[in-house]
């Protein structure tokens, strides 16, 4: 633990607190007291962010690197690591240190972040050779903010927890965009005295935090907001392929359903796109059929059917089977032409 209290300035601010409607009310008292003491201890044009410690994050890929370089941005002191080290480099020219290992970035940091694609990496850079869990000690604290399934989450913070450190699960709701801009979901459990010590550095890569009690649940959560995602793009990829069929403008299509009550932030913002279909990356479509799968095995453990939760995986997994798993999400559509295509033949 540093000796002294280190506080993070924020000179270049991302969008901290956006409108709060919907919020629990402890979570809005939690964002106030955030932005209270941001407030207070805000120097001329700018506020700080009070987080004693240094601050590591592991994994800086599609998440990973906004998220640090937000808290890099916001005057933190952070240690970065990455399984291929060039992607660190961008992070190196904004100020931060590099360590060339997990275990080395949690022995040399308070708090260490992990944004890894899957259960398996999760497990590997928490738990494996040369793994965080290797560097940490009591006083320290992991935050695994990767989507894993329960059981992994468990797993990781038994291993975490076995060396002293604290444990907090926190994946977060939000793609490339809002990671960029500071405006993530965390869906934290776990250790409430670790969410609580690292609540200024959520709120400065994220717009609201829950904490959900133990470890699992947080998981949970993300799981079934993202089966719920997965079906919806399963759904309006039908509907942007039924309107051509039947002689309407797609484009028409995409413009009806944002002024209507089916209006989400996603068809608006992916649609146009997907008419003319190109798929740029914000959210590999590999980890969304990850996510299907994910959940499936949770509903499987509580014998709660999903049967259009289940329909949807086997599109994802077509779309992985033409290539598409590095795609957007949103290219599971290509899947539905390819199916339309062979139905014809
Ligand atoms: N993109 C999105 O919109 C969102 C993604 N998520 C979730 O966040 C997590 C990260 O997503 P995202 O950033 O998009 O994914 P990316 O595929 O862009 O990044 C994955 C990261 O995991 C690392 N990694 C993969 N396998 C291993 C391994 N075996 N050992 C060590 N490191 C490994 C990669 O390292 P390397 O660079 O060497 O490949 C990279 O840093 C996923 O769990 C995803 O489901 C959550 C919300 C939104
Ligand atoms: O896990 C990815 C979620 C993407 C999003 O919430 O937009």
């Amino acid at each position: 633990m540093a000796a002294a209290a280190f506080l993070c300035a924020r000179a270049a601010a991302p969008a901290l607190l956006p409108p709060s409607r919907g919020l629990p009310r402890r979570l809005l008292l939690a964002s106030r007291a955030t932005a209270a003491a941001l407030s207070s201890s805000s120097g001329e044009g700018g506020g700080g962010v009070e987080f004693q410690g240094k601050v590591g994050f592991l994994g800086l890929g599609i998440m990973g690197a906004p998220m640090a370089s937000n808290l890099i941005k916001a005057g933190c002191d952070v240690t970065v690591w990455n399984r291929t080290k060039s992607k660190c480099d961008p992070l190196l020219s904004l100020g931060a240190k590099y360590e060339p290992s997990p275990a080395e970035v949690a022995s040399s940091c308070d708090v260490t972040f992990a944004m890894l694609a899957d259960p398996e990496s999760a497990a590997e850079v928490a738990c494996g050779a040369n793994g965080a869990a290797e560097g940490l000690a009591p006083g320290k604290g992991y935050v695994d903010v990767s989507t894993v399934d329960g059981a992994t989450s468990k797993l990781i913070g038994e291993r975490i927890t076995s060396t002293g450190a604290s444990f907090l699960e926190a994946p977060v709701s939000g793609s490339k965009k809002p990671a960029e801009d500071g405006l993530l979901i965390f869906l934290t459990a776990g250790n409430e005295s670790l969410y609580k010590r690292v609540a200024p550095l959520l709120d400065v890569m994220g717009k609201s935090r829950f904490y959900l009690g133990d470890v699992g649940n947080g998981a949970a959560m993300k799981l079934v907001v993202n089966m719920v995602m997965g079906s919806m793009m399963v759904s309006f990829s039908e509907g942007l392929l039924l309107s051509e069929k039947v002689g309407l403008d797609p484009n028409t299509l995409v413009e009806v359903i944002s002024q209507g009550a089916i209006s989400a932030p996603m068809f608006s913002l992916k649609g146009p796109s997907m008419v003319k279909a190109a798929y740029p990356t914000a959210f590999p479509l590999k980890h969304q059929q990850k996510d299907l799968r994910l959940a499936l095995a949770l509903a499987e453990s509580v014998s709660q059917s999903i049967p259009t939760v289940a329909a949807a995986n086997e599109l994802y997994k077509a779309a992985k089977s033409l290539g598409l798993a590095d795609h957007d999400f949103s290219a599971v559509i290509e899947a539905l032409k390819a199916k339309a295509q062979s139905s014809q033949q």
